[in-house]
């Protein structure tokens, strides 16, 4: 469904992402970890078609939604004028079947987007990216700036989409723990370069994603 090959994409003269190739087959669920400047939301974004490529290729083989970091709200609309947005692409008017994944949306709809907490906003932001009635989606740093049981709330929607509609799904996280529960397979990118991949489980018990991502071994 993702299929990325030596993908070079730069800001200026800074390589950003330098010959990065991983793929996302249709179904699976795939976590992409990195520290603070790897690369990951430049991936994201070029995946979404909001930068282009110095070199390299991106297939995407079906409709892709991008839940961006820092959720990237109108903060000044309404709940129900944000998910609109969402659908405007594909065309999609109703809210329904979204506000039946997340009920929680069709309380916040009359709402200014701006004045919710984050978790709502990041419920709103997922929300917007389902209105498109992605086959894919790109999810930057869910866990960013939540309580974990918000984390975990959002995490399980998805962990439902993934398994009962079979929605791909690109988990960009800081949270290895979060990423490594959540996905079957992983990628590692840092300054801008794949550094390892793996099963996640693999991936837990290398000595150097250990003490880079889980605060040393997982037990
Ligand atoms: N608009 C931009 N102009 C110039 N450089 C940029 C721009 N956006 C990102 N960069 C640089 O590209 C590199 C990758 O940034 P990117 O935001 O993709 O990393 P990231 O892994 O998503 O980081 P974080 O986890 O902090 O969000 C960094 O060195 C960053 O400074």
């Amino acid at each position: 469904m993702i299929d990325v090959t030596d993908l070079v994409v730069s800001y200026g003269t800074a390589t950003a992402l330098d010959h990065v190739t991983l793929s996302v087959r249709q179904g699976e669920m795939v976590a992409l970890l990195g520290p603070n400047g790897a690369g990951k939301s430049t991936l994201a974004n070029t995946l979404a078609g909001i930068l282009a490529p110095v070199s390299g290729t991106v297939r995407i083989g079906g409709r892709l939604a991008l839940i961006p970091e820092g959720r990237q709200l109108f903060p000044d609309m309404s709940v129900a004028d944000n998910l609109a947005l969402g659908g405007w692409r594909s065309g999609q008017r109703d809210p329904s079947a979204v506000y039946e994944l997340l009920p929680r949306l069709a309380e916040l709809a009359g709402r200014r987007a701006g004045v919710l907490s984050g978790g709502e906003q990041q419920m709103v932001a997922f929300g917007r990216a389902m209105m498109a009635r992605p086959e894919a989606l790109v999810v930057d740093e869910l866990s960013l700036g939540l309580a974990p049981t918000v984390t975990a709330d959002l995490a399980a929607h998805l962990a439902e989409l993934n398994r009962e509609h079979g929605l791909t799904v690109l988990l960009i996280e800081q949270n290895a723990r979060l990423a490594f529960e959540l996905c079957h397979r992983a990628y590692v990118l840092e300054s801008g370069r794949l550094v390892a991949e793996g099963e996640s489980a693999e991936l837990a018990e290398d000595p150097r994603v250990a003490s880079a991502y889980l605060g040393g071994a997982i037990t």
